[in-house]
């Protein structure tokens, strides 16, 4: 039998139960709400802004990944709460470009805007339903058009600053009670100032420089005259003497001669500084190997402790070392292991000097045998080393001339020429995207070329010394050279077969694998040492980053964070976020190129042994290339 007070207590146990499994799955359920990062429509709205507007700000590198995790965010002038975008405050980056019209539209918890400071030009961006903005701050751009009479309708409006920027028309009935800050000042701003209790509280500085306001606080506004208007058009064309007119058009035609002759004079300006003179004698500049004090040792010093020039290729016209010494020379770059010139023999023949350092130590047997081992390998994708020369305190070495530059040049410099003009405002607003004025993007098809090459060159390297512990042992992009054919991109591999000569760990460290996880941990070195470099130039050319500079928290750390950076973003499926732009926007190739960022992260693994060969690598690319034909 079951008693009355039985059933009572079952029936208070239940209800217990069923509160508390209520409970618990309200709080999973909102949890699980609570562990939403964030809010996609709000993402897409900033993905907007970042791929419309260029910046001196790296934001394709920086706004990757969500923009809010609850409270902070890692995007910079991103402000989250509750996993919302509260606050968008971009100041003084140079953001130059226009609006994308309504891209605000899905920032719902809005509350802070700022552009202030920066190049932005076009309409101003509608804000209409943001409900939460208080502080609209978009002074000193160029801002054009008139402002959006539904500015009037935000709410919580407590700052709105416009002044200095080029907007027209006439001041919108702005009345909300908390508006405590408002500035339209130098603007081309016209008509009556609204005579609302809210703009007539402020002061003639809110106003100021303007083509035509009137109203209070400023002057009164005249009386419209009585007469019916005349056509404005035509009665300004009357008021205007011919004198002026005719001042105007020849100011109209000089001017865009004015702006040909500064882009000329600049660009001659570059030019002469880029070109480097010949040689006068004594000059810093000059290269060494012409010096007086070397052709003097040259020419008196013990015979067993210099080689002359010995040559490798026989079709290439043979010089001698007094040819190099009588060559006009100018600086090609400076390396970590030296600098490099460009050479113009008498006879018209053109080669790369490198005069090498921190080999002084070492013995000419050494360097000899190195040498002529190096010398003797022939490949289409290794610059070919000609001959060299050996003193105990002067080493050269002389390379084909590989006429296009380098990798390094390629993908991340500006157009040179053009950036010495970047100064000048004219072609400030010329300002095409983050990499540049007259920057030519680097598309997919050129980068893969480059990339098939590179691992070309590779895998023959590996295979020709099997016995060397890292036979390149300085991959970076600065070490592959260019050679263009009509359209098409090719690449090789200099500076090769260092670590031989390199006399310590310190010296040894400057080389391009001193980044491997296995030199910085002082563990064996093997030929994965070069696969790791060559994953981390397969990620600078995917992604247009320079390795070492990818820090998204700005951090100066030396260790390698582009590949880490890659990780993280892969891993969290947000894998287009890695592109280069350049590539990005041509939608086509995507996946090829995350193929290549898989092979790339397989190569930069942490554990050597976990990283394929180089003649793996070789293959899974030319297959990745076949595929790309096809799908031409
Ligand atoms: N054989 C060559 N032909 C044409 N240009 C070359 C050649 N070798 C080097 N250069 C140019 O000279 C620049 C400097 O080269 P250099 O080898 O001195 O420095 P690096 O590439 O930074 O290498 P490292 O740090 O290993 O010394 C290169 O970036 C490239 O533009």
């Amino acid at each position: 039998m079951i008693t009355n007070s039985a059933v009572s207590n079952i029936f208070v146990v239940t209800t217990y139960v069923v509160l508390f499994v209520i409970s618990i799955s309200t709080m999973f359920v909102h949890s699980l709400y609570q562990s939403k990062e964030y809010f996609p429509e709000e993402r897409y709205a900033l993905m907007q802004i970042r791929d419309s507007v260029s910046s001196t700000l790296d934001l394709h590198g920086n706004w990757t990944g969500p923009p809010c995790n609850k409270n902070s965010s890692q995007w910079t002038g991103i402000v989250c709460s509750n996993g919302h975008v509260i606050g968008l405050v971009l100041e003084g980056i140079q953001l130059t470009g226009s609006l994308p019209p309504a891209f605000l539209q899905n920032l719902t918890f809005l509350s802070n805007l700022s552009f202030r400071n920066n190049s932005i030009y076009g309409p101003l961006p509608n804000l209409s339903n943001l409900v939460h903005l208080e502080s609209v701050l978009f002074s000193y751009n160029r801002f054009t058009g008139s402002i959006p009479s539904d500015y009037v309708e935000l709410p919580n409006l407590k700052q709105l600053e416009l002044q200095q920027n080029y907007l027209d028309g006439e001041i919108p009935p702005f009345d909300q009670p908390k508006l405590t800050v408002f500035n339209v000042s130098y603007n081309q701003l016209q008509g009556f100032i609204p005579n609302t209790d809210v703009l007539q509280m402020f002061s003639e500085s809110s106003y100021d420089h303007n083509s035509n306001l009137c109203g209070i606080p400023l002057e009164p506004c005249p009386v419209p005259p009585p007469s019916p208007p005349v056509n404005p058009p035509q009665s300004k064309k009357r008021k205007l003497p011919t004198w002026i007119i005719v001042l105007i058009a020849v100011v109209a035609t000089l001017i865009p001669f004015m702006i040909m002759f500064v882009f000329f004079y600049c660009y001659k300006k570059a030019q002469e500084e880029e070109t480097p003179k010949e040689r006068p004698a004594g000059n810093d500049d000059s290269p060494g190997w012409t010096d007086k004090k070397m052709q003097h040792s040259v020419s008196t010093e013990d015979p067993e402790r210099r080689v002359d020039l010995q040559f490798f290729d026989k079709n290439i016209p043979v010089f001698d070392l007094d040819d190099l010494l009588r060559a006009s020379a100018n600086v090609l770059g400076k390396g970590n292991f030296g600098t490099t010139y460009k050479a113009n023999l008498e006879s018209g023949t053109v080669v790369a000097v490198k005069r090498v350092k921190y080999m002084n130590n070492l013995s000419k047997k050494e360097f000899l045998q190195q040498m002529q081992l190096l010398g003797k390998m022939r490949h289409e994708n290794l610059v070919q080393i000609i001959s060299f020369y050996y003193s105990k305190e002067e080493k050269l070495i002389v390379y084909e001339f590989v006429p296009d530059g380098s990798l390094f040049e390629l993908l991340h410099v500006y157009d040179k020429v053009a950036k010495k003009c970047l100064s000048s405002d004219i072609f400030y607003l010329l300002v095409l995207e983050n990499r540049g004025v007259g920057r030519i993007p680097l598309n997919w098809a050129a980068r893969l070329s480059i990339i098939k090459d590179i691992a070309k060159g590779m895998a023959f390297l590996h295979q020709s010394l099997p016995s060397h512990k890292v036979p390149h042992a300085n991959l970076k992009s600065s070490n592959v050279l260019i050679h263009r054919d009509r359209q098409s991109y090719h690449s090789k591999l200099t500076n090769y077969g260092f670590l031989p000569l390199l006399p310590s760990r310190k010296s040894s460290e400057k080389l391009a694998v001193g980044w491997s996880p296995e030199f910085c941990k002082r563990k064996k070195l093997t030929h994965k040492a070069d696969v790791y470099c060559f994953g981390i130039i397969l990620l600078e050319v995917i992604t247009g980053k320079i390795p070492g500079e990818t820090s998204p928290a700005g951090n100066d750390e030396k260790e390698d964070d582009l590949s880490d950076w890659v990780r993280m973003v892969v891993n969290n499926d947000w894998s287009t976020d890695i592109l280069d732009v350049e590539i990005l926007a041509s939608r086509e190739g995507h996946n090829e190129m995350l193929k290549l960022t898989d092979i790339a992260l397989q190569c930069t693994d942490v554990a050597p042994e976990k990283r394929p060969k180089m003649s793996e690598v070789l293959r899974t690319i030319e297959e990745i290339d076949r595929t790309n034909h096809e799908n031409d």
